[in-house]
């Protein structure tokens, strides 16, 4: 069972100037119920995945279905920095009920294409990381199963796993590399941050096999950014349409602790902003998500406000990238 819940203007609160100075003030929020998606190619629409389930399968910490609402919380403090013509609009949420995960990924895909259909750039808000199947399947309606999409991942794991004991969390991008093979397609995906104390031989032969980019933790730093920089590059030439995906839990726990599997040494945020603005500059991000936000293992807000923060930026590079660098 699956349940869309209609974004809530309750959670939008903060500073008020009366001049939208602050994204609280800026955002409108759309019941999908009762409007259509009216939007235009410089706007962008949240759409949370509110769902536990691929972590409670996949034996994680249980929390992330308050992810969701808690990045708004946090997003909605920040200030407003776009244009009058931009729009941020907030769609609500798809909430996974009674263990029906497959159901929630289903919905979810089919609102990412409706987003994308608007022209605006979906921003997803999760949730387990699970969430990726479903954003990738949307991408893959809008565009059509013969157009390769580039996953970017930022994330300490593969997510590789394979389905032989269920879809999970840890499933996604396994789930997707199968799609493919069926659909005759390439499978393109270079994963960033990877831990080698956080992902087992047969996760690294999987990866092997797909023919999967990745850069390990170790490397994943500003003092090797030439050596990802060229990797990133290479990525990004072959393909048109970027979809990226950031696993908070591929953040150092110093910044990144309401996770449900949290890394001790994660990369740092300057990393994933310098190479954001690497992708973004490229202007083949079609789609972006911020995962496996859990509010129950968070300290001080410390990671819904990294997440917000992420998305902050992320506004503010598709509107000023050529100010930015
Ligand atoms: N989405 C997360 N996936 C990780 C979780 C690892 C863990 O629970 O320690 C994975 O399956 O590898
Ligand atoms: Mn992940
Ligand atoms: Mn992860």
């Amino acid at each position: 069972m699956v349940n869309y819940q209609k974004p809530e203007t309750a959670i939008w609160t903060g500073r008020k100037s009366g001049q939208q100075l602050y994204l609280h003030e800026k955002v409108q929020c759309i019941d999908l119920n009762e409007s259509s998606l009216d939007s235009n190619a410089k706007s962008f629409a949240l759409l949370g995945y509110a769902c536990n389930e691929g972590v409670k399968r996949n034996l994680g910490r249980i929390g992330a279905f308050d992810g969701p609402d808690v990045i708004r919380t946090q997003l909605g403090k920040m200030p407003n920095h776009l244009g009058s013509e931009t729009k941020l609009l907030d769609i609500g949420s798809v909430q996974c009920l009674q263990e029906d995960m497959e159901a929630a990924q289903e919905d979810l895909s089919e609102k990412v294409k409706l987003i994308l259909q608007s022209k605006a750039l979906p921003v997803l808000l999760g949730g387990g990381h699970d969430m990726a199947y479903a954003h990738y399947n949307g991408i893959k309606k809008y565009l059509g199963k013969n157009t390769p999409i580039g996953i970017i991942n930022f994330d300490a794991h593969f997510d590789l796993r394979s389905t032989e004991n269920g879809n999970n969390s840890g499933t996604p991008f396994y789930q997707i590399a199968e799609d493919c093979k069926k659909d005759n397609a390439p499978f393109h995906y270079l994963c960033l941050g990877i831990r080698k104390d956080a992902n087992d031989k047969v996760l690294f032969q999987t990866a092997r096999d797909l023919g999967v980019s990745y850069i390990e933790n170790i490397v994943f730093s500003m003092n090797e950014f030439k050596k990802v920089t060229r990797t990133l590059l290479d990525f990004i030439k072959k393909v048109d349409h970027i979809y990226v995906t950031i696993d908070l839990d591929g953040f150092s726990s110093a910044y990144a602790p309401g996770v449900s599997a949290p890394s001790p040494m994660g990369f740092t945020p300057k990393m994933v902003l310098e190479t954001l603005k690497l992708i973004i500059g490229s202007n083949k991000m079609i789609s972006i998500d911020i995962a496996e936000m859990n509010p129950k293992y968070d300290i001080d807000n410390h990671t819904a406000k990294l997440a917000a923060s992420l998305i902050h930026f992320v506004l503010d590079a598709k509107n000023y990238s050529n100010q930015l660098w």
